[in-house]
């Protein structure tokens, strides 16, 4: 579905991940797992075409859109939930879901369907959300552009344990559906109980790939590049 060739990738001169191999098959769940600033992010922004690509190629259904800028990689199935949720302030709820939708894509009514909590504030501007109803807001904005491959920036950050719960239900549906999902977390456990598939991070690079449920067998691992305690 995507692949990632000997991408090096980061921000102007610096560069962030070397040499990343990664590639993954349409319908399936991957988790990118690993430490603070190891460049999870940048995976998913170097995906989307938001970083500087300084060499490697970036192909989604085998075509290189590479070159692509990030709104025809939208156009072309992809889509983001970035970390920041970038929630528009002054906007309502239903505005900011406008300001998502594309031409041919989802509906006011399958995100209030998916999020009834969001129909009960449509009226309401964005600043005024709690922190899960701006997550839910930001994964219903992203699905208005009908993504095949939904790439999610740690979006159980800072949420209640039965917000989470309810968003990796909504994951699941949506997984359910076809989707193909890219989950960068912090959380690991939640994670890698819902991915086919993990990759770890370690200072821009691959350092594990394989079976999620191998990686969660396997404290050790977690403990050596995650390095953070089982979370549930
Ligand atoms: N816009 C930027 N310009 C320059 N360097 C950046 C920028 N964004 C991130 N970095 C650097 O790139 C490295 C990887 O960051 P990235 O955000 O991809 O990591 P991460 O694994 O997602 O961590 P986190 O969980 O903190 O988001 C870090 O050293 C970070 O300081």
């Amino acid at each position: 579905m995507l692949s990632l060739g000997g991408v090096t990738a980061g921000y102007g001169e610096t560069r962030v991940l070397e040499d990343l191999t990664l590639s993954f098959a349409e319908g399936e769940r991957l988790a990118i797992i690993g430490r603070n600033g190891m460049g999870k992010t940048t995976t998913l922004a170097t995906m989307m075409g938001l970083t500087r690509l300084h060499s490697g190629a970036v192909r989604l259904r085998g075509a290189d859109i590479s070159r692509l800028p990030p709104h025809r990689r939208q156009a072309s199935g992809l889509g983001i939930v970035p970390q920041t949720r970038d929630i528009f302030p002054s906007l309502s709820v239903e505005e900011n879901l406008l300001a998502g939708q594309t031409r041919g894509g989802g509906t006011l009514a399958e995100a209030y369907a998916l999020f009834p909590r969001l129909r009960e504030r449509r009226r309401n501007g964005g600043a005024l959300l709690s922190g899960g109803e701006q997550q839910m807001l930001a994964i219903a904005r992203t699905l208005m552009g009908r993504p095949e491959v939904l790439l999610l920036d740690e979006p159980l950050e800072g949420l209640a344990p039965v917000i989470c719960q309810m968003l990796m239900d909504v994951f699941e549906r949506l997984s359910a559906e076809g989707r193909t999902i890219v989950l960068v977390e912090q959380h690991a456990e939640l994670a890698l109980r819902f991915a086919d598939r993990a990759v770890i991070l370690d200072t821009g690079r691959i350092v594990h790939e394989g079976r999620a449920a191998d990686v969660l067998a396997d404290p050790a691992l977690l403990d050596r590049h995650v390095g953070v305690g089982l979370d549930v």
